[in-house]
């Protein structure tokens, strides 16, 4: 995929992988793994446990070499160059701080080590701390500090080398909900300052959304669709990436092809499309509908109507199940409506049909 070096508007990305592949003994942690990253993007790298994130990074860190393929910065294949020459600086999930240093020793030592002057290391570290709401704690050892303020530390560090690039691995997992809120905003906001490229490795839904401009999807060593939050919440290429992006998730209902190949059968009726599929009648597919795409209507205008089975007050919002048998369908009300709401009462429900996703049951692609 030698496409993937350049960007579409010929500069080329920051990043870029092309058909990587990792293996550690009997554990195929990458597998043709491509993906490109522009310059001075704010990227995400999304996916489960074990999927692959931190073996990526680690690769375009120079810390580990691909078993196959090519790892290129800013267009140069550095697939074999050494870990100092590539300007890229990461975070580690299970972050290594000098114990015997201060924090604010640790926050200039890779600025001693380029050897800047020593007034100007003390005002990147003071707006470095400052920044970093650590500004009272430059004095402490890493081990007085609690787990939060050690990957504020690790996250410092490279921050004040000002790198061209700059890896995150789930950096703000052991942050509290609050800390973690405000790291976000303020990693954006150093984003746009220093206009870097940023990769920000995630299994969080919310965060790869919030912070990506644009998102990887991975599954098993691989990236299966990347793309902005909207590509991906829109046009799913499979029926993972659907129900990784949204939430509440997605629903899924079984559906049988009919035999104009234009409507499907499920346990809630038969719902027409906007589209004729690529599909026999008869197929196996699922029918992809967001809790959003679905409204209560007038019992006239409804397209399906069932019981309700479940509320789930999430604060301003209810998500309300659906369904009698196995089958579910989820929807969201404010929680001025679905106050009004009991369990058991029959619901006349819209759904916007040009908003249906349909994806085989036999391979989980998109349908188009
Ligand atoms: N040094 C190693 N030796 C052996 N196996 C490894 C090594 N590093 C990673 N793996 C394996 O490779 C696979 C991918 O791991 P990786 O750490 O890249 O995933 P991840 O998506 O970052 O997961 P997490 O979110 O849990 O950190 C896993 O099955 C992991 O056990």
């Amino acid at each position: 995929m030698r496409g993937h070096v350049a960007s579409s508007n010929n500069k080329p990305s920051a990043v870029s992988l092309e058909n990587v592949s990792k293996a550690y003994g009997r554990v195929q942690a990458l597998k043709n793994l491509s993906f490109s990253v522009g310059e001075g993007q704010f990227f995400a790298l999304f996916g489960p446990s074990s999927v692959g994130k931190t073996t990526t990074l680690r690769m375009i860190s120079g810390l580990v070499i691909p078993d196959d393929g090519r790892v290129a910065l800013h267009g140069a294949d550095v697939t074999h160059a050494p870990i100092k020459s590539r300007g890229v600086s990461m975070v580690f999930q299970s972050f290594a701080l000098y114990p015997h240093l201060t924090v604010y020793e640790n926050f200039a030592y890779p600025l001693r080590e380029a050897k800047v002057a020593s007034a100007e290391i003390d005002k990147r570290v003071k707006e470095t701390a400052s920044m970093l709401k650590l500004g009272h704690r430059l004095e402490r050892k890493p081990n007085t500090l609690s787990g939060g303020e050690q990957q504020r530390v690790a996250l410092g560090r490279s921050l004040i080398r000002r790198p061209n690039i700059l890896l995150l691995d789930e950096p703000l997992t052991n942050l509290d909900a609050k800390l973690r809120h405000d790291m976000r905003a303020e990693l954006k906001r150093l984003h746009r300052q220093f206009g870097m490229t940023i990769i920000y490795a995630t299994p969080d839904e919310l965060e790869a959304l919030s912070m990506g401009e644009e998102i990887a999807v991975m599954r098993d060593g691989a990236v299966v669709q990347k793309g902005t939050p909207d590509e991906l919440y829109e046009r799913p290429v499979d029926v993972y990436v659907a129900g990784k992006i949204g939430a509440p998730h997605i629903n899924l209902l079984q559906a049988t092809v009919a035999e104009n190949g234009q409507s499907l059968k499920t346990g809630f009726g038969s719902f027409a499309l906007d589209r004729k599929l690529g599909a026999k009648a008869g197929d196996k597919v699922f029918m992809g509908v967001r809790p959003a795409d679905l409204e209560i209507a007038s019992a006239s205008s409804a397209d399906l109507s069932a019981p309700v089975q479940l509320l789930e007050p999430l604060g301003d919002v209810t998500v309300v199940s659906l369904g009698e048998k196995s089958d579910n369908l989820r929807i969201v009300l404010p929680e001025s409506r679905a106050s009004e709401i009991k369990l058991g009462d029959r619901l006349p429900i819209k759904i916007d049909t040009h908003k249906i996703h349909v994806f085989s049951a036999a391979d989980g692609l998109a349908l188009r």
